[in-house]
């Protein structure tokens, strides 16, 4: 590990972090994602929108069997049968009993065609003669040719102001099973769009009918999301033209399409009984929002976890780093700097006097007979006074001094902003101090002198010129009795 940065990722490291944790809280959120939105699309296409569809066309139904009984049981009534094959003289006759059906049953409309005279009666009395090459009573003719008892046509009502109505279309036979004509009832389509409105708001879909040619035949009352009305055709929607297409050869069928930006969801069934197609639609992008905001959290969680591991990690490397720089340049008896670390801050000290011109001197000292201490009590009495004594020089000296352990029993001080003679003193002192201080250890009272070698910073020194002139003084101190200060000068 480099220690040249110390605090700060490597770059390969950090970009493996990274890539490691940042890829993989990525893929795995966005794998989660996708699963869940495959699972909601699925269940919105397979059961969801076919279950509300289901539903939406029994209501329809359910309430399209009571006006089917209604019309049944006027269809077997012999007074509508004696009536025409009496030769339907008193039309009042026929309109009052139409007006009865519609009191007693609540019936939006109820009517009757006769097949022998093409009349078509209802309660307010007769309508109109039903001509073949009239649109509007094709319904009649077809009915006529039909082999089921019944149809339900969805048709615009003739004697309602044309509102949209379910008729009960009921073929009457007589006595010998012969046709006669056709009655029944009309059912209004509010009731139909009010079960739609109720879907729509309850599920929030849009619900609505068309006919064969894709044109739209009933809606709620409020529309629905999509603002789709009655007469309109769904090619004018965007995305649903496509549908359209796809129509005549589906009877039940989901697509997925776009509409003003919005992904939706459409499930159509066809209604044979109406000839029409059943549509529920969802806009999907409601239905993803939920999910979607849950793998922002999610991202936003990750990338916050990354950041935490990457601070965490950084903040651990640089504890490390730390230590390992301070084990390097430190000395681990004594707790001063060791004689790298000395260098590093030497450097740093003549560099300063240098640039300020001011004063450095520096001292090599060391402990007096030192062998002499370890062998009479040890290596450990030894290491005691060496701790003991390079705290005593720490605490004598300036918090600005440079003190380093240089190696074994030897010192080196570096009095910054200090002139020899002023060192000297100081130098004096420590010896003074040396030699009066006790040190215990065990039961003993250990007494030490020291010698000390000392040389000012000249013009042309480097630091190992420097030192060399101290320690050439420490040796003639050594020389010259020990317990005392020599200087040597440059
Ligand atoms: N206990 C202990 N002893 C050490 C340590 N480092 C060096 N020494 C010992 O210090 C002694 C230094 O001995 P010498 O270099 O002969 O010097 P001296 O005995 O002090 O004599 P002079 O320097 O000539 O006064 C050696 O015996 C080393 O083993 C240390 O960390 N702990």
């Amino acid at each position: 590990m480099p220690l040249s940065h110390p605090g700060r990722l490597p770059r390969p490291l950090m970009l493996s972090l990274v890539l490691m944790l940042g890829l993989g809280f990525l893929i795995t959120s966005l794998l989660s994602y996708y699963h869940s939105r495959a699972t909601i699309r699925e269940s919105v296409v397979e059961t969801e929108l076919p279950l509300t569809s289901d539903t939406v066309y029994s209501e329809i139904q359910k309430d399209l069997v009571r006006p089917i009984l209604i019309s049944s049981m006027m269809a077997r009534d012999t007074f509508v049968r004696d009536w025409v094959l009496a030769g339907e003289h008193d039309a009042g006759q026929m309109t009052r009993y139409l007006a009865e059906i519609m009191n007693e049953y609540g019936a939006f409309t109820a009517f009757f065609v006769s097949e022998p005279s093409h009349t078509y009666y209802q309660a307010k009395g007769v309508l109109k003669q039903v001509a073949e090459d009239e649109p509007r009573d094709r319904w009649y003719f077809r009915v006529r040719e039909m082999s089921e008892p019944y149809e339900i046509n969805a048709d615009v009502d003739l004697a309602n102001s044309d509102r949209m109505t379910f008729f009960i279309n009921y073929r009457v036979l007589d006595y010998d099973g012969r046709f006669i004509g056709v009655t029944g009832v009309g059912l209004s389509v509010e009731a139909a769009a009010r079960i739609i409105d109720e879907y729509q708001q309850r599920y929030e879909r849009t619900v609505f009918f068309t006919d064969r040619q894709g044109k739209v035949t009933l809606t709620g009352r409020e529309k629905g999301p999509l603002g789709l009305s009655s007469g309109q055709s769904i090619a004018e929607f965007q995305g649903l033209s496509q549908v359209l297409d796809a129509l005549p050869t589906h009877d039940r069928a989901s697509f997925e399409y776009r509409a003003e930006g919005a992904p939706h969801f459409v499930n159509v069934r066809y209604i044979p009984e109406l000839e029409w197609y059943l549509f529920v639609d969802k806009d999907e992008s409601d239905l993803f929002a939920a999910i979607q905001r849950t793998l922002l959290i999610n991202l936003l969680v990750c990338l916050l976890v990354t950041v935490l591991v990457l601070l965490l990690v950084a903040r651990v490397l640089r504890r490390y780093q730390q230590r390992i720089a301070s084990l390097a340049t430190t000395d681990s008896l004594t707790g001063l700097p060791n004689r790298r670390g000395f260098e590093l801050l030497a450097g740093q000290a003549i560099a300063e006097a240098r640039r300020d011109h001011s004063p450095l001197t520096a001292v090599v000292l060391d402990i007096d007979h030192f062998k002499a201490l370890n062998d009479d009590h040890g290596h450990l009495a030894g290491d005691t006074v060496l701790r003991d004594f390079a705290g005593d020089l720490r605490a004598g000296l300036r918090q600005s001094d440079i003190l380093c352990r240089w190696g074994g029993e030897e010192f080196v001080i570096l009095f910054k902003g200090t002139a020899s003679d002023i060192a000297h003193a100081l130098s004096e002192k420590i010896r003074a101090m040396a030699e009066h201080k006790r040190y215990r250890f065990e039961d003993h009272e250990l007494a030490l002198t020291v010698s000390l070698g000392q040389s000012a910073l000249t013009e042309a020194d480097s630091l190992d010129s420097l030192i060399g002139r101290a320690d050439r003084a420490l040796y003639r101190a050594k020389q010259s009795g020990r317990n005392r200060v020599c200087i040597e000068h440059g």
